[in-house]
Order: C-alpha cells, then structure tokens, then sequence
C-alpha cells in the first residue's frame, strides 16, 4: 500500500472517528436530556394530579379507587394531538391485574408512575408493586413527596422509560440527519485534505529516494527541495547535509589517496633507482631480467645480457678526484640509456659496472650494437669533463638461453668481460 493511500486512509479513519464520536455523544447526550425533561414534565404533571386529587377527596382509601383517579387524571390530561404516543413496553406489557397502581390503560398515560401513601404504602403499583406493598428503600429516594395543605400525604415515584414527543422524536431524527450529514462531510474533507497533503509528502519522499539511489550509483553529491519548515522539510535539508558532506569527505580520501599511491609510486621507483645515474638499479633488474629470460626460452626468441666495466675507473678517481668520477659514472649512464630501446633493460650493477639485456636480439646484432657504444663512450668529449681525461669501456656479451638461468648467462658475459679486460681493456668480447 502507497504512502498517499495509508496517509488517506488515516485521515479518513481519524475524521470519521471524530464525527461519530462528538455526533454519537452529542446524540445520547441530547438523548438522555431530552428523556430527564419528558420525564420531568410527566412527573410534574402525576404529582400535581395526585395533590389536586388528593385535595378533592380528602384521602386515596377514602375515595372511590383508582377508576376514580384515572378518570381524573383522564379529565385533567392536556389534549391527544400534544401527547405523545405510549411506549413500546406499555403497549406490549399485560394491563396490571385489578387493584394494582396501573390502570388497565387505554393508550394513556405514556409513563408509569408508583404511588403511595405516607408510610410509603403502595396505592398504585404501576405493574411493578401490588396494592398495600411497601416501597422499596431505592424507590423511596426517587420518591417525591405528595403535600396538602402543608401535610404530606402520598409519595410520587417514577418507574420505566418516558417516550419522547413527536416533536422530540422529530428533533432527534433532525439531529441524526445532522451527524450523517458530518459524517459524510468529514470524509470528504479527509479525502481531499488527504490528497493535497500526501502529494507533497510524496513528492519530497520522491526526491529523496531518487538522490539516494544516485547516491547508490556514485553520485555523492546530491540536493533535493527543501519545502516548507515541517520534519520532512527538515529530512530533506539534513540529507542535502549529508550528501554534501560524504561528498567533500569522499573527496579528500581521493586526493589522500591520490597522495598516498603517488608517494609509494615514487618509492617503489626509488628502490628500483640507481640515485646517481638515475639507471635502474642490480635488484631491479635481476628481477626483469628473469622475466625476459623466461619469456624467451617460452617464445624461444633471442635474448642476449652484457657487463660494461669502466676501464681504469680507480685510476680516475685517484687521478681526477672521486667527484670526477662521479660525473664519469653519470655520462656514462646516460650514454647507455639514450641508446637503448624501450624493451631494453640497461642497469647500473654496482661500482663501475653496467649490466643490459637485449630481448628480441641475436649476438651478432647485441655485439654490434656494444662495440657502438663502446665507441661512443670512447668518443666522448671528456675533456670538457677534465683535459686529460680519457674514458673507455670493456664489454662482455653473452646469448645462448642454454646456460639456464638469466644469472647464469650473466655469469657468462662477466667471464667474457674479464677476457677483454685481459685482452687489453675498450673492447667487446662476445659468444653463445
Ligand atoms: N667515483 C666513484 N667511484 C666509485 C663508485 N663506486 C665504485 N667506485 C670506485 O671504482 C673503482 C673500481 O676499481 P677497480 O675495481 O679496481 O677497477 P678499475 O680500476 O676500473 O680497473 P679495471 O676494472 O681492471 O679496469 C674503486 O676505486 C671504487 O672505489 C662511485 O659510485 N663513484
């Protein structure tokens, strides 16, 4: 069931509730009002023939029975078109037996009434006492005294219920027609006011879900109306709240984030660099040179490894101060890098020492392309470094798979190297 419609339905429930509540009270207030005052009347009008009868004759026994009264209460009764009908009980009860307090009626009177002398001794029952039986103690204090001339002689005491008028019977329909008429009035009133009302309330509620769901499919940032000042106003402000704080807080755990993947990047880069040639470093390139060993031997591709060492380096540091030889080691590097290929792996192995891995490239081709840098090393202007400064580099170049390991091949090209070291330094030595 719809919010709108729960929402209708209370206030449809609630109006009606309150209508027939105030109606039904109002109606058996008036009700029961309406009875106190018929029977008021009754009683006042009993009482007054019981005295003026009693006047008459001087005494109940005395006189000539109860024919006698009701004939003259008969004769003392207002006219017919006024009365109202007998009660339904009256019509429907046996006429009390001979010498009861009720006479066998005709249509009249419309009430019971007890009466009884002045020690309370019944004279008319009204089909509840019979004749000479005492009043009962409860009744008593209904009872309303009978007076002549100053002297109490009889006792009046109502019995039963009094039926309302014509006229009072037309009031109450009249009444009942008036709540009915509330009724039906409130639950229109409900309906409509159930309508409006629940449109805005749904509208809002509307908003809400859709930016929630937003929200649920990554848009944090969301902003529904905010209308009015009642509570559901307020929840609309207070999610606009939320929303724009989970946003901003979300972004700066991105940028935090951001920081903090950066900082590990450059960390990461930072142990896999050699601080002076900026070139990767030994550890790094073990790594990714196990990788590109295995690779080739999968794919049985070429893959040749080399070990550059600077030749007489101690003697440069000695000869033109280690800060030289710093600058050596860096030109060095750079001259290795600026030559390789993106696939290439070049690397500073420790030292003065250089380590590359050609993927993709046979032994001739590494060897070539070494003995070109080797000459390029050569061929550098280190005298602008220092005038007397010469640099050179021997090599060695290794590239059969078949030693096993990348380690080993390395181990290969070390052997080759020291050979061009034995050989006579700035040169290339190579096999595989
Ligand atoms: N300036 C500088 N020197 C270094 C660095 N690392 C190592 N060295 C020096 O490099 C020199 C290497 O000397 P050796 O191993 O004797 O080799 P070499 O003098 O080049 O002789 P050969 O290799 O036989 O030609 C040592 O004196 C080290 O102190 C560095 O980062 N900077």
């Amino acid at each position: 069931m719809s919010l709108r419609t729960k929402f209708m339905l209370a206030l449809l429930l609630t109006g009606l509730a309150a209508v027939a509540m105030v109606g039904g009270l109002a109606y058996a207030g008036m009700t029961k009002k309406v009875d106190g005052m018929r029977r008021e009347r009754a009683a006042e009008h009993f009482h007054e023939s019981v005295t003026a009868y009693l006047a008459q004759y001087g005494s109940w026994e005395a006189n000539h029975g109860k024919e006698g009264f009701d004939a003259f209460m008969q004769s003392r009764r207002p006219s017919a078109g006024d009365r109202p009908p007998p009660p339904a009980d009256d019509r429907e009860r046996p006429p009390p037996p001979p010498g009861e307090g009720r006479p066998e009626h005709r249509g009249e009177p419309p009430y019971h009434f007890i009466l009884a002398d002045q020690d309370y001794r019944v004279l008319l029952g009204a089909g509840v006492y019979k004749h000479g039986e005492l009043l009962s103690e409860a009744a008593r204090k209904d009872a309303r005294a009978v007076e002549v001339h100053g002297r109490v002689v009889a006792y009046v005491s109502p019995e039963g219920v009094i039926t309302p008028s014509r006229q009072e019977l037309q009031y109450l329909a009249a009444m009942r027609d008036a709540l009915w008429f509330g009724v039906s009035g409130a639950a229109v009133l409900a309906l409509v006011l159930g309508v409006l009302l629940s449109r805005g309330l749904g509208r809002t509620l509307g908003h809400l879900t859709g930016a929630v769901r937003a929200m649920h499919g990554g848009s944090l940032l969301q902003r529904v109306p905010v209308e009015g000042k009642d509570e559901v106003a307020e929840l609309a402000a207070a999610f606009n709240a939320m929303s724009e704080k989970l946003a901003r807080t979300h972004e700066e755990l991105s940028e935090s984030h951001q920081t903090i993947l950066a900082q590990a990047e450059q960390m990461r880069e930072l142990s896999v660099r050699d601080a002076l040639t900026k070139l990767h470093n030994r550890r790094h390139f073990d790594e990714q040179a196990c990788t590109l060993f295995s690779h080739a031997v999968r794919h049985k591709r070429p893959l040749s490894v080399v070990i550059g060492d600077i030749d007489f380096f101690k003697k440069i540091n000695d000869q033109f101060s280690h800060a030289t030889g710093d600058t050596v080691l860096r030109q060095v590097g750079e001259i290795l890098r600026s030559h390789m290929r993106l696939s290439d792996l070049v690397a500073r192995y420790g030292g003065e020492e250089f380590v590359i891995a050609f993927p993709e490239t046979e032994l001739p081709q590494a060897a070539a392309l070494c003995d070109k840098l080797r000459a390029m090393i050569e061929a550098f202007p280190w005298h602008q470094v220092h005038p007397e400064l010469k640099v050179t580099m021997s090599m060695g170049v290794y590239a059969d798979l078949a030693a096993g390991t990348a380690e080993a091949m390395l181990q290969k090209a070390d052997a080759l190297l020291y050979r061009a070291k034995e050989t006579g330094r700035n040169r290339v030595c190579f096999a595989g």
